[in-house]
């Protein structure tokens, strides 16, 4: 990670044991303008090559005596710097420092009240943490185990009618732990606590906004291509590549080449309409490359959805290996044929539009975080590539993304577009992936955005596609029987995609897409609408 960023604002850095709401303390941080970096809790202090001014240790779904359940590195309690547990963070603090931790009678999932307890003169420093909260506060919990001892020179700051030491503080060390999950909505003062701690007792400057963030990254881009560097982009006329792209646009100005890759599982006439918005919107000048045939061919016959991943994502790779190939070979022959033309730099980086959500669902922390699917862009890509990456968004998450994008001139129907991932229908055709498939869940899916957007409701859904079943189902049509497919249609609404709820139509848009569907897409008799959320779905069904 850049150390520029470091140098130009106080940071908070989150050891991740494999929360579900890990990301959510980032989030904390970022909106009190406060930029905070999480990393796997295997880090070890002595590899950082940054110095955070506070360090959050997040919950985990093991228990602190597990056999292999993740381990605090013990130099962050003597780095110099305040500390503060959530949750199972709260746990390895009171283990590390000689207390105890047991599993509880009374389990804690849900609304809890915390009695907060000052201590009063003398301990000014344990008291900052609940900075102007008094008596009672409603707080949310997620533990079945507890601490039963205090460590020595710990006080208890906060409990609960079943947990006596639901917030603990060191008597003279800003060293804190709390057993509640400030990071959630559903602790209302949460935000309050993690304000206090980051600000008042880290004393970060809060100097972090996307005004700031974008002159940052323009510069570290710079500074990392040097004078000559080129770079070739990975971009689908989503929202993070198209924001990432403009980002590099402004910084190396036509050394940046903008690439999109027709892998013949687009939407229909996505890369024409794609080749246009870039160019009139962003005035990026995008080459689009039709690999169409040589991605179908080789999705020949795999139903498995991890397979279609990886094969997509390392074939965008060789295709983007090659393009950069040709652009350089190009511009040795532009010298070849004109010695006088200015030497061109060669062609080292490529830039993907990853975002954090990306890469905490693809990677599993060695043990903690499960790995639910693995992004194209993150697990699926090729071992032995040549091109270095540049991910400038790879810390945001999709809203944050989009504020970025209106910030940098990026026009609103392209910053509100819904998400479409990178493997395309091959991830919503379920089983084999063949062009007549391809067709079909085209067409659907043109005509569900299409009467999305005639009912105004694009911007009410966060996401909306077709997904195409491979089975088949018994129908009647013009008095004939009919033996075809079944269309699913899946609509949701979510902040950032880590959790999403199902969204509720009108009843009548729901029937005029359902009989423009089987009256115009041949081979399909059937429409269902998905009614799942996240978890216990995911927005995608592959
Ligand atoms: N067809 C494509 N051609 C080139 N690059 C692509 C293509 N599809 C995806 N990518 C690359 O993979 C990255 C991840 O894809 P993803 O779909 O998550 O992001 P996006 O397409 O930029 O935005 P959105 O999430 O709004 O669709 C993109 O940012 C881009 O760099
Ligand atoms: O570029 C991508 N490559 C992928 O392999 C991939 N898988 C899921 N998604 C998108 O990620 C968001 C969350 O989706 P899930 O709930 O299905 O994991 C949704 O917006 C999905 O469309 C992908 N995007
Ligand atoms: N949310 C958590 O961090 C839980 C920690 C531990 N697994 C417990 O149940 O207490
Ligand atoms: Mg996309």
């Amino acid at each position: 990670m850049a150390t520029e960023i470091h140098d130009a604002y106080d940071s908070v850095l989150i050891l991740d044991f494999g929360s579900q709401y890990s990301h959510l303390i980032t989030r904390r941080c970022r909106e009190i303008n406060v930029y905070c970096e999480m990393l796997p809790c295997t880090q070890k202090m002595a590899d950082l090559d940054w110095k955070p001014k506070g360090i959050i240790l997040s919950g985990s779904p093991f228990s602190v005596y597990d056999e292999g359940a993740p381990r605090v590195d013990p130099a962050v309690f003597d780095y110099g710097v305040p500390v503060l547990g959530v949750c199972y963070g709260l746990q390895e603090i009171a283990l590390n420092h000689g207390g105890k931790v047991d599993p509880c009678t009374h389990r804690e999932y849900g609304f809890a009240t915390l009695e907060v307890v000052k201590l009063g003169a003398g301990h000014e420093l344990a008291d900052k943490l609940f900075e102007g909260i008094c008596g009672e506060m409603q707080v949310w919990m997620s533990h079945g185990d507890q601490v039963t001892a205090l460590p020595p020179h710990y006080n208890v700051i906060g409990k609960t009618p079943t947990a006596p030491y639901a917030a603990i503080a060191h008597e003279s060390k800003p060293i804190f732990g709390v057993q509640f999950h400030a990071e959630v909505t559903h602790s209302p003062r949460g935000k309050e606590v993690i304000k206090s701690f980051v600000l008042s007792i880290c004393k970060c400057k809060p100097n972090w906004t996307m005004e700031t963030f974008i002159d940052k990254e323009i510069a570290r881009i710079r500074q990392i291509c040097g004078e000559k560097g080129r770079v070739i982009g990975a971009v689908s006329g989503g929202v993070d590549s198209s924001v990432a792209a403009k980002l590099m646009h402004e910084a190396i100005g036509d050394r940046f080449h903008a690439v999109m890759v027709d892998n013949g599982v687009l939407r229909e006439n996505e890369a024409i309409q794609v080749h246009k918005m870039l160019f009139e919107d962003l005035g990026v000048n995008l080459t689009v490359v039709d690999a169409s045939d040589r991605f179908l061919t080789k999705l020949e016959g795999v139903e498995d959805p991890e397979q279609k991943r990886k094969i997509i994502g390392n074939m965008f790779i060789h295709v983007f290996e090659e393009e950069a190939a040709k652009i350089e070979a190009a511009a040795e022959k532009e010298l070849e044929e004109n010695p006088k033309a200015e030497a061109k730099g060669k062609i080292e980086w490529l830039l993907q539009g990853t975002l954090y959500p990306d890469v905490i669902e693809s990677i599993s922390f060695k043990g903690p975080s499960a790995t639910i699917k693995t992004h194209h862009n993150v697990g699926g890509l090729l071992k032995d590539m040549k091109l270095k990456l540049i991910e400038p968004l790879r810390e945001l998450f999709k809203d944050e993304v989009r504020a970025l994008g209106r910030l940098l001139g990026i026009p609103a129907h392209l910053v509100g577009r819904h998400p479409f991932p990178g493997p395309g229908l091959a991830i919503r055709i379920l089983g084999p992936v063949t062009r007549e498939q391809v067709k079909i869940a085209q067409k659907a899916d043109t005509i569900y955005i299409d009467e999305i957007r005639r009912a105004g409701l694009y911007d009410q859904i966060s996401q909306a596609f077709a997904v195409l079943l491979p089975v088949k189902a018994v129908g009647v049509q013009g008095d004939k029987r009919t033996y075809d497919q079944v269309v699913v249609l899946r609509a949701v609404q979510t902040e950032d995609f880590m959790t999403a709820d199902w969204y509720v139509f009108p009843p009548e848009v729901l029937r005029r897409i359902s009989s423009r569907i089987t009256n115009e897409v041949a081979g399909v008799n059937r429409v269902t609408y998905d009614i799942s959320s996240k978890p216990p779905g995911t927005v995608e069904w592959l």
